[in-house]
């Protein structure tokens, strides 16, 4: 028969233990190695061979509890091919206590992203793995998105979850505490919707809104999931206009956030909001007519790469003068 030990892994997998007891469980030597390093808590360790165990920095290993296991059964429990280096249960990291690599700090740029209705594990680990590529300096990741301690989201971030600040599970309402005051929040769009009429303040009603529809279609379908929590809400009786840039004009400019919606979601009437507040614009990537859209994934790459060479281009001339 199984070790027992097979059902607290199996557990410890479920999205409802991570929640109800603060745990995550994490594979192979290398994202251990990453999260020790990062301080987070390893509490178990299911090892199969003192050589693996050797791997591991041996001073964190002091208060933690090791169980040996035969290799075929963390074989049976891992996701992995080759699951090497044991499994870990950690306590949920808390981004505030951990200390990310200094090489990872000193590359960063003033580019935060912002995760919205993020369904797809894959997509999101793909979404971190590329944030830290391209230097972001922390990651927002709101409510509407897969929990980003889900294994596959931990493996398709090969490591990302240690390297910058990941902040999940927030209200829109808390987005804001996360930004400096002077950061222009930027919604992926895959809608072109031309200038719109932001910037032209004459437009604009006291709120900063403007009370044009141009978009009557848009709003019916892209929004229609933007209050589906149940709770009633107060929404504004116009949509903020907020206007179109496509990807390669300049938008990063300092203090920067940029939105990304999710795979059947899209965006949610709050990241519009926020931008509209914020005097930021939609971001647009032109694509071949016959295309509807890109995989969110994609998308964010190419914004996140553009956006870190226009914030380094611009410190760059600033600097010359
Ligand atoms: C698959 S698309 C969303 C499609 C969704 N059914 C909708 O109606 O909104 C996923 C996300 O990737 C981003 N995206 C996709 N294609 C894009 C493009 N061409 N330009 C800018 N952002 C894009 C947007 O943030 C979008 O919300």
């Amino acid at each position: 028969g199984l070790h027992p030990s097979h059902k607290m892994v199996t557990i410890v997998k479920s999205k409802k233990f991570r929640e109800q007891h603060g745990k995550i469980l994490l594979e192979g030597q290398r994202l251990i190695t990453d999260a020790l390093a990062a301080g987070a808590q390893l509490q178990t360790l299911f090892f199969s061979t003192v050589e693996s165990l050797k791997a591991l920095p041996l001073d964190k290993l002091k208060r933690v509890q090791l169980i040996k296991v035969k290799f075929e059964e963390i074989k049976i429990w891992s996701d992995l091919v080759t699951p090497h280096g044991g499994m870990g249960i950690f306590r949920r990291p808390d981004h505030a206590k951990m200390k990310y690599p200094t090489v990872q700090q000193e590359n960063t740029v003033p580019l935060s992203l912002i995760c919205d209705n993020i369904r797809d594990p894959g997509n999101l680990g793909t979404i971190l793995r590329s944030a830290v590529a391209a230097g972001c300096s922390k990651v927002l990741i709101t409510q509407g998105c897969v929990d980003v301690w889900e294994p596959k989201v931990l493996r398709a971030g090969m490591g990302a979850h240690f390297r910058i600040p990941v902040v999940s599970n927030l209200e829109w309402e808390a987005i804001p505490n996360y930004l400096s005051s002077s950061t222009v929040v930027y919604v992926a769009d895959h809608a072109y919707l031309g200038a719109g009429s932001s910037g032209q303040a004459d437009n604009m009603d006291a709120s900063g809104w403007v009370s044009t529809r141009q978009h009557e279609k848009q709003t019916e379908t892209e929004y229609e999931d933007s209050d589906s929590d149940g709770e009633e809400r107060d929404l504004p009786l116009e949509l903020p206009d907020v206007g179109s840039l496509r990807y390669h004009d300049n938008w990063a400019q300092d203090q920067t956030a940029l939105v990304i919606g999710g795979e059947t979601h899209g965006l949610s009437l709050d990241a519009l909001l926020l931008a509209g507040k914020t005097d930021g614009r939609r971001l647009y990537i032109p694509m071949s007519p016959s295309v509807d859209s890109l995989n969110s994934a994609m998308a964010a790459s190419i914004l996140l790469f553009e956006g870190r060479r226009q914030l380094l281009f611009r410190t760059a001339e600033a600097g010359r003068d």
